[in-house]
């Protein structure tokens, strides 16, 4: 039986009130919810390292993620054996400002983590349709569950870049779609996007959301309204297909 001891500063009680299917932790600030985050993700890592040698891990970018990823790649664990991927990255080479990995270089492994296999979802190529099959290729060949996969949410109520408005958005948001990487076009994404799909996102022991501030927070209520469609806020699409509780963490 996993405990994750949240974080002493852990301001409210979990509550369901959002959602039957999303546990909401609350944290007094984001180094809090940093800290806490960082240790429930180690710890579904060292389980998995302990029950099947390795652990798998998908992470989003943006920028709310931060803190986290810098608290995460302070957990101490063997991480030679943990697989790390993203959840979506933009098509931007990986020194660009916006690119994912570029983030994940800059703070998850500026330390031990290093020493974590990362797997991107970008590869040199003049168009992504040409790169596709090759990452395809790689992602497909993840020893899936995920063992944590950690989501933000943007104020459309996409996450990962599951975009309202996406060209490849119905494709992606099959349930029973068989691809676990799409490209994907949509207004509101400034540039291409490679995007994990809903089933794979899914495909996870411990599946977290990651959103900081009122506004936020008030998108997701939204989202989860009962006349709101999956493809109008996909994060909806989450928590409602989602077979364990999403755990939210957040902080005002
Ligand atoms: O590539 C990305 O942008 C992320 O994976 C995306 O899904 C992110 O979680 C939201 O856009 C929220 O981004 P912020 O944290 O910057 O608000």
């Amino acid at each position: 039986m996993k405990m994750h001891l949240d974080s002493a500063r852990d301001v409210r009680p979990r509550r369901r009130d959002l959602h039957a299917n999303l546990i909401e932790h609350a944290y007094a600030d984001g180094i809090a919810l940093a800290r806490a985050l960082a240790s429930a993700v180690a710890c579904d890592l060292r389980d998995a390292i302990l029950t099947r040698g390795i652990g798998l891990l998908a992470l989003s970018g943006g920028t709310t993620p931060q803190r986290f990823l810098i608290e995460l790649g302070r957990q101490r664990l063997d991480w030679g054996r943990v697989v790390v991927t993203l959840a979506d990255e933009r098509w931007v080479k990986p020194d660009d400002a916006r690119s994912n990995a570029r983030l994940l270089r800059e703070t998850l492994f500026a330390g031990a983590a290093a020493a974590a296999r990362f797997e991107p979802l970008f590869e040199p190529a003049y168009h992504p349709d040409a790169a596709l099959p090759r990452i395809a290729r790689r992602i497909d060949a993840l020893p899936l569950p995920f063992d944590a996969v950690v989501l933000g949410m943007g104020g459309d109520g996409h996450t990962a870049s599951l975009f309202p408005g996406g060209d490849t958005l119905a494709q992606a948001l099959d349930p029973h779609g068989r691809q676990r990487v799409v490209l994907l076009h949509a207004p509101a994404a400034p540039e291409p996007r490679i995007t994990l799909t809903l089933p794979t996102l899914l495909a996870t022991t411990a599946l977290y959301l990651h959103i900081e501030g009122d506004a936020k927070r008030a998108v997701l209520a939204k989202a989860l309204d009962a006349y709101t469609r999956n493809e109008d806020m996909p994060i909806r699409a989450i928590v409602n297909c989602a077979g364990e509780p999403l755990r939210m963490y957040w902080c005002a």
